[in-house]
C-alpha cells in the first residue's frame, strides 16, 4: 500500500518537475496550466494524507525554478513567493475562515483585489530613485539578472518621480504582453514562417529572458507593479499600514499600477469584485487568469506570515481555464461560399473558458503542418474571450500509436471537383465554381449581377429561394425556369414572373467579356475578362489557353492564370458552360479589328470627374478595349487625363505635371472612330 503511494508520489513529482522545467526554464510549456494545476492538487492531497512522505524538494514546497546560468544571478533579500490557489467560492471562504481564526479577528478584513496578470514576476530595485537592477523570481531566493532587458520596457521608469523617495525601493510586479501586441507579433511570425508563442504568458517570458536585450526591446512588453520588496526608508516615506496605500504611492512615484485594483471591505465584497472582473475579462487589454485577493492591513499580513511557498495573507482565486487538454477525434473539411476549404477539428468536448468546445478551426494546410498534428493526438485548446477556439499545440509525448495523418482532400467534399491551391496562397479552394453546391448562392448572385448577365428582377432573396428549393442547381438552370416553377415562389405574382422570364430571355444576348466575367472565376474582374476576350476573340480560345498563353495577356499574372486554368480544367465547369451555350446564350463575334487596332496600346489614362454620356465603368471598359491601361491616380507617366464635370484634384495634378487633358467629347470621338460603342 505505502509502496504504491511512494511510487505515485514519485511519478507525480517527476511529471510536475518536467513540466516546470519546460514552463519556467524553456518558456515553452507542453501542458495547459489547468492540467498542471490538476496534477499539483493531486500531489498536495496525497501529501496531506501522508505528511511523513513530504520531501523538501517536492514541487509543493518550492517556487518556480532555479535561475539558469546564462544570466547573472541576483539574491533576493526578501524572497519572492508564489500564491495559493482557490478554484471556487468555497475555497475562498475556507481561506477567509483560516485567516480569521489565526488572527482571532472578528471584524471584516479589508481586502485588496487585484487582477492576476498572466506574465512573469520581476523585482526592480531603485536606489535613490534610479533603476539599478532587475531580476526574475527564479526559485524565490535567487533570480536572473535581467536589468538590461527590463530597461527596454517603456512603462518602467528609469528614474522615479519626485525627490522624496526611499533610499532603496524594490518594486515587485508582473511583466506581461498585452493581447494586441501578442496577436500582432504572432501574426507577423506566422506570415514569416517563424515560431509562434502559444499564449501571452510564454511570449512575455520568452521575450524578457533574452540574452540580447535588443530582442526584448522589440517586443510589446508592459509592466504593472503590485508589491514592495526590500526597502531602506529611514525617513519613513513608505506607508506602513495599507498595501493598497503603498500601491498608490508607487503610482505617484511613476510606476504603472493596474487600474482595476480595488480596496474592498469583507469577503462578500471581494467575491463581488472577483465576479465583476471575471465578467469584464474578455474586454481587458491583457490576459489575466484570476483575481489575487490580499489582506490589506500590513500588520495583519505580518502576523499571518508565510508557509512553505506562499504567503498566508493572500489567495489567487482562479478563473475558468482558457486552455485545456483534449483529443482530436477527426478533421472535417468545410467548403465556404467562395470555395475556400477549411479544415475543422472535431474534438472530444471539453469546457474551456466556461464554454463547452467541440470544434476548432485548423485554418489551412500550413497550419496543420506547423502544428504537426495527427488524428488521435492530445491537443491543447485555447478559447480566450470571444475568439474562436484554436488548437495551440500537440502534446507529442501523449501521441497514441494509432494516430493517423490528416489528409487534405484533393477533391471537393461537396461537389467532387478538383481542389486547387494557387502559388503563394495558403487557402485551398474547390475549383468547381459553377457547379459546387457550397458556392452556388454566391456564384448565381454574381452570374446574374448587373455587370455580368444583368438579369433584372433576380435579386439576392430570390436567388436564395431558387437555390433552397433546388430549382436552380447550376447557373444553366436559370434558363430552364418557367412560369409553373416561378409562381410557386413566395411573393411572386404572375406579372413579376412574366417580367423575370423576359429578363432571363433578354440576357441571352450578351457580350463575350460579360460572359467571361459572369463565370465568376477568382480574380477575373471586368477588366481581365475584357482583356481575355480581346486577346483571344473567342470563348473556345480562352477555354483552351495554356498557362503560358494566358501569361501573355495584359493584366494576367501567375495567380490569375492559375485560377483560369484550374477553372477550365474542371470538367464540371465545362459541362455547365456547354449547357449555357445550349440554352441560347450568344454574343456578337469579336472583330479582328478590335483586337489589332488598339490606338492606346501601352498608354496609361486616368478618368476623373462625372461623365454625362456613360458611367465611369463603361468608359473604362471601352478605353481598355482600345488598349489603354486605366489607372486611378495621376503621375508623370500618365499619358492623358479625361476630365468630366467637376473634376478636382486629379485635374489639378495633371495641369501641374503637364499631362494632356481631354474632354469627354474628345473621348467619345475616339470611340466613334474605332467603333467601340
Ligand atoms: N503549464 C505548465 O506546464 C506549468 C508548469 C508550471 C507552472 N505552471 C503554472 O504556474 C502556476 C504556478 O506558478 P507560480 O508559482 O508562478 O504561481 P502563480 O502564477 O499561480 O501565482 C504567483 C504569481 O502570480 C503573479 N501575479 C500576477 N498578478 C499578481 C498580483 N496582483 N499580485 C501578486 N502576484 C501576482 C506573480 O508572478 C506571482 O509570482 C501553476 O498554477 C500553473 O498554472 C504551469
Ligand atoms: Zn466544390
Amino acid at each position: 500500500m505505502t509502496q504504491s503511494i511512494v511510487l505515485q508520489l514519485q511519478q507525480l513529482r517527476q511529471q510536475l518537475e518536467e513540466y516546470s522545467y519546460q514552463y519556467y526554464v524553456l518558456d515553452n510549456p507542453s501542458m495547459p496550466d489547468a492540467e498542471y494545476d490538476r496534477l499539483y492538487r493531486q500531489l498536495q492531497q496525497l501529501e496531506a494524507a501522508h505528511p511523513e512522505l513530504i520531501t523538501a524538494d517536492s514541487p509543493t514546497q518550492r517556487v518556480g525554478a532555479a535561475p539558469i546560468s546564462k544570466f547573472g544571478q541576483v539574491a533576493h533579500s526578501i524572497s519572492m513567493l508564489s500564491l495559493d490557489n482557490a478554484f471556487d467560492a468555497g475555497e475562498f471562504h475556507a481561506f477567509s475562515k483560516r485567516i480569521a481564526e489565526r488572527l482571532d479577528a472578528s471584524a471584516e478584513f479589508s481586502f485588496c483585489c487585484e487582477p492576476k496578470l498572466d506574465g512573469l514576476a520581476v523585482s526592480i530595485r531603485y536606489e535613490n530613485g534610479l533603476l539599478v537592477q532587475a531580476a526574475t523570481r527564479g526559485d524565490g531566493y535567487t533570480g536572473e539578472d535581467i536589468t538590461s532587458n527590463v530597461k527596454t520596457i517603456r512603462a518602467v521608469p528609469l528614474k522615479l518621480k519626485g525627490d522624496k523617495v526611499p533610499a532603496v525601493l524594490e518594486v515587485r510586479g508582473e511583466v506581461f504582453m498585452p493581447l494586441a501586441g501578442f496577436t500582432a507579433m504572432n501574426d507577423k511570425a506566422r506570415s514569416e514562417g517563424e515560431k509562434i508563442f502559444a499564449n501571452p504568458r510564454n511570449a512575455a517570458a520568452g521575450s524578457l529572458r533574452q540574452l540580447d536585450p535588443k530582442i526584448s526591446a522589440q517586443r510589446p512588453l508592459m509592466f504593472y507593479a503590485y508589491a514592495v520588496g526590500a526597502v531602506d526608508d529611514v525617513s519613513g516615506l513608505l506607508d506602513n499600514h495599507s498595501h493598497h496605500q503603498r500601491l498608490m504611492q508607487l503610482k505617484d512615484w511613476g510606476l504603472p499600477v493596474c487600474p482595476e485594483i480595488r480596496l474592498v471591505s469583507g469577503g462578500e465584497a471581494a467575491l463581488e469584485c472577483y465576479q465583476d472582473i471575471l465578467t469584464r475579462r474578455a474586454a481587458l487589454a491583457y490576459e489575466i487568469d484570476g483575481v489575487v485577493i490580499k489582506v490589506d492591513n500590513l500588520t495583519q499580513q505580518q502576523a499571518l506570515g508565510f508557509v512553505a511557498r506562499a504567503p498566508r495573507w493572500a489567495i489567487a482565486f482562479k478563473f475558468p481555464a482558457q486552455e485545456m487538454l483534449t483529443s482530436l477525434l477527426d478533421v472535417e473539411f468545410q467548403v465556404g461560399r467562395t470555395g475556400a476549404i477549411t479544415p475543422v477539428a472535431r474534438l472530444e468536448p471539453v469546457v474551456v473558458g466556461g464554454v463547452t468546445v467541440s470544434n476548432a478551426t485548423l485554418h489551412n494546410q500550413d497550419e496543420i503542418e506547423r502544428l504537426g498534428i495527427k488524428i488521435g493526438d492530445s491537443v491543447i485548446v485555447r478559447r480566450a474571450g470571444d475568439v474562436i477556439p484554436q488548437i495551440v499545440s500537440v502534446v507529442l509525448e501523449q501521441r497514441p500509436s494509432t494516430a493517423v495523418d490528416i489528409l487534405f482532400p484533393t477533391q471537393c467534399p461537396v461537389c467532387d471537383s478538383a481542389v486547387e491551391r494557387v502559388t503563394g496562397e495558403a487557402i485551398a479552394r474547390c475549383s468547381g465554381g459553377l457547379f459546387c453546391a457550397a458556392q452556388l448562392k454566391e456564384s448565381i448572385k454574381h452570374f446574374v449581377s448587373r455587370k455580368a448577365m444583368d438579369i433584372d428582377g433576380l435579386g439576392d432573396k430570390l436567388v436564395e429561394q431558387l437555390v433552397d428549393q433546388q430549382l436552380v442547381k447550376t447557373p444553366a438552370d436559370i434558363y430552364q425556369l418557367d412560369m409553373a416553377a416561378l409562381v410557386g415562389l413566395e411573393r411572386m405574382a404572375e406579372k413579376s414572373a412574366l417580367k423575370l422570364l423576359a429578363a432571363i430571355a433578354q440576357s441571352k444576348t450578351t457580350s463575350l467579356p460579360r460572359f467571361i466575367y459572369a463565370l465568376g472565376i477568382r480574380e477575373v474582374g471586368e477588366a481581365t475578362a475584357l482583356s481575355l476576350a480581346n486577346h483571344f476573340a473567342s470563348l473556345e480560345q480562352v477555354q483552351q489557353a495554356s498557362l503560358e498563353q494566358l501569361l501573355t495577356v495584359p493584366d494576367v499574372g501567375t495567380v490569375v492564370a492559375e485560377h483560369l486554368t484550374s477553372f477550365f480544367n474542371e470538367a464540371h465547369n465545362q459541362t455547365v458552360i456547354a449547357q449555357l451555350i445550349a440554352a441560347g446564350i450568344h454574343w456578337p463575334a469579336i472583330e479582328q479589328q478590335a483586337v489589332t487596332e488598339q490606338p492606346f496600346a501601352g498608354q496609361t489614362l486616368v478618368l476623373t470627374g462625372t461623365l454625362t454620356s456613360m458611367g465611369r465603368d463603361d468608359a473604362k471598359a471601352r478605353l481598355q478595349r482600345l488598349g489603354a491601361k486605366v489607372s486611378g491616380s495621376v503621375s508623370a507617366k500618365t499619358h492623358a487625363v479625361i476630365a468630366g464635370d467637376n473634376a478636382g484634384s486629379k485635374l489639378a495634378k495633371a495641369t501641374e505635371l503637364n499631362v494632356p487633358v481631354w474632354t469627354e467629347q474628345q473621348m467619345l470621338d475616339v470611340f466613334t472612330q474605332y467603333g467601340v460603342t
